[in-house]
């Protein structure tokens, strides 16, 4: 097992991700070890609820703990405000009281709007994070922010909250559909083209999915680790941790202009990490030839690298300046100088005067 610890100075929160094939036939054991109450919500989506949550409610129940499972339906539809009332209502009937604990089992849909009906329920409940997607493994179960998305915008309502404790179990991932395990590999890819070159150069060595796999604990943890290393430093997304968003000024734009059912988070993520470094390559912030190089990765990784019908790129601007990295009329774009490295870059609309061609001048 690798135990990687998340200390926040700011406010004394630590909190343990455990990464282990098979941890999740021992869920009870190790929520014993973090949590002394009586009841359990568990909240999920009805994939997930099919697949995992059964044994999980099995082994919780036979240690005596009161639970509850509330099924959502799966997809970024659910991730909304409409969504909330239920979860609320149902953890009132259920009787949870702040002595209690909140499960989110599921991949970064069922994550963030759990987290945040966590963060709110009682002014603030305890959760753990047991994530099953790629997605939510390497990247949305780590760092606390939580959410849910406005029509206007992605996450726009949210907080930054943490877990009690994260369980990653890489075995769950050997049931996700390869266009969920491709979505994981967007924020694995940009992980490699922010921090770290070696994991970029790995990636490219790995063709299929088959092959990640044989290096999934690895994976899993050099991006758990880089995450770990930033929100540490820069918890409330003030700085640093901004660079976590490479690609999701547009990524967060497609989403939104599609109203959530067209591209999913790591196709957007994909094709945004693919639109900013061109443009940034051609104002010669970005290293010549780190976009090609970055299209041959994704494209290795069956990932869609720009918009199916590129019209629709300038239409992505009105979603852009509602951006939560903007402020005060000063636009954040997060530029790889080359792969490994990436910089907050102050800018004004006016970058995006290119976007028009998707960033091809
Ligand atoms: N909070 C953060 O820091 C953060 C970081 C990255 C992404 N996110 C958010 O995460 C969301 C995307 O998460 P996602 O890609 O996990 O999507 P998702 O939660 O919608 O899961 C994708 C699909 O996989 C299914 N699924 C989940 N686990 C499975 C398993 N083990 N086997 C088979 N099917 C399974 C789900 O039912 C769903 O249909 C977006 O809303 C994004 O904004 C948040
Ligand atoms: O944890 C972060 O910080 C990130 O930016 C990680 C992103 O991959 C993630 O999609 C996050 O939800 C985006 O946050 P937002 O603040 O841009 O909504
Ligand atoms: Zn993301």
């Amino acid at each position: 097992m690798s135990v990687l610890t998340i200390k926040l100075p700011t406010n004394e929160v630590s909190y343990e991700l455990k990464i282990e094939k098979g941890i999740l036939n021992r869920v009870s054991n190790e929520v014993s070890k973090v949590f002394t109450g009586a009841k359990i919500a568990i909240v999920t989506d009805e994939t997930v609820y099919d697949l995992y949550a059964k044994s999980i409610i099995k082994d919780l129940e036979a240690a005596d703990y009161e639970v509850q499972c509330i099924v959502l339906p799966p997809g970024e539809q659910t991730k909304t405000f409409d969504s909330l009332p239920n979860l609320y209502s149902a953890f009132a009937e259920f009787g949870l009281t702040r002595s209690d604990l909140i499960i989110a089992l599921g991949g970064g849909v069922i994550g963030d709007i759990t987290g945040f009906a966590a963060s709110s329920y009682l002014r603030g409940i305890s959760y753990v994070q047991i994530p099953t997607t790629l997605l939510a493994q390497v990247d949305s179960s780590v760092g606390g922010k939580v959410g849910v998305d406005l029509p206007e915008g992605k996450n726009l309502v949210g907080a930054f909250y943490h877990p009690l404790l994260v369980l990653i179990d890489p075995l769950v991932l050997e049931t996700l559909t390869d266009s969920a395990f491709a979505d994981g590999m967007a924020e694995v890819i940009k992980y490699g083209c922010i921090k770290d070159l070696n994991l970029f150069h790995r990636l490219m060595d790995l063709s299929s999915r088959k092959e990640v796999m044989q290096h999934i604990d690895w994976i899993i943890e050099t991006c758990c680790t880089i995450k770990q290393v930033i929100v540490q430093a820069d918890e409330k997304d003030l700085g640093e941790r901004m660079v976590l968003n490479f690609g999701h000024t547009l990524g967060h734009a497609i989403e939104a202009y599609y109203h959530y059912k067209t591209y999913t988070h790591g196709q957007g993520v994909a094709i945004g990490m693919v639109a900013i470094s061109r443009i940034a390559e051609s104002k010669q912030l970005t290293t010549d030839g780190t976009t090609d190089r970055l299209i041959t990765l994704l494209q290795q990784h069956r990932l869609p690298t720009e918009l199916e019908d590129p019209e629709d790129y300038p239409k992505l601007l009105p979603y852009i300046k509602k951006d939560k990295k903007n402020i005060a009329g000063s636009l954040s774009v997060i530029v790889l100088s080359d792969i490994g490295n990436a910089t907050v870059h102050q800018t004004s609309l006016s970058f995006f005067d290119s976007l028009d061609t998707g960033g091809t001048t």
